[in-house]
């Protein structure tokens, strides 16, 4: 079984990834973290050597023999995964999603913090940020509400987040 954690940059796949793993024993992996390994490139290299739509070409390509697995795995996905192609319809036929949702302020609070290894929001001013992050996010939600299951993130623990995760999927 794949476990597919989805959502807008900050809303925490790769850290409650790690987390839900290590409780119920699923190899992670972390689409992006897969991307950069197979092109020996860091994800803002990529952007800024090959583009936008070539990464996308390399994100679908990765998604689909992740997804084509049969292990049991987390697999923590980009924050635009689930916008291209028909990667969230491949998404939902091959693994359990999981949209992690979080507002405004909070993934404002936890992306001011570390904008550098995001390409898509380098070069914004923590000033236009939460602008940004509200209309984008409303562009990305018809496709994050597709996912299966959806779970709240703000204001908690990632533990307790894992712990709603593990029930509703009754692991
Ligand atoms: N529930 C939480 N409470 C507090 N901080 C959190 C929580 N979840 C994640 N964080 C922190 O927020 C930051 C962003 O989280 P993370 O890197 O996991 O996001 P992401 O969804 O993987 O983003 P991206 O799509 O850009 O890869 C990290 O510093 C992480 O430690
Ligand atoms: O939201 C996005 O489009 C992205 C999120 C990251 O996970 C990376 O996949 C990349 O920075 C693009
Ligand atoms: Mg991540």
């Amino acid at each position: 079984m794949v476990i597919s954690l989805i959502g807008y940059m900050g809303c925490g796949k790769s850290h409650i990834s790690k987390i839900l793993s290590d409780k119920i024993n699923f190899r992670l992996i972390d689409l992006d973290k897969e991307i950069s390994r197979r092109n020996k490139l860091t994800i803002p290299e990529i952007f800024e050597k090959k583009g936008e739509i070539q990464f996308r070409k390399l994100e679908r390509e990765a998604l689909e023999e992740i997804l084509a697995s049969e292990e049991n795995v987390v697999l923590s996905l980009g924050g635009g995964t689930p916008v291209y192609y028909n990667n969230m319809e491949l998404i939902n036929l091959n693994s359990k999603s999981i949209f992690l949702r979080a507002s405004v302020n909070t993934l404002f609070e936890r992306l001011s913090k570390q904008k550098e290894k995001r390409p898509l929001i380098a070069n914004i001013s923590d000033e236009d940020l939460p602008e940004f992050i509200a209309k984008h996010l409303f562009e990305r939600n018809v496709f994050y509400s597709k996912a299966q299951f959806s779970v709240n993130t703000d204001s908690r623990t990632p533990e307790d987040i894992v712990q709603e995760i593990v029930e509703k999927l009754y692991l």
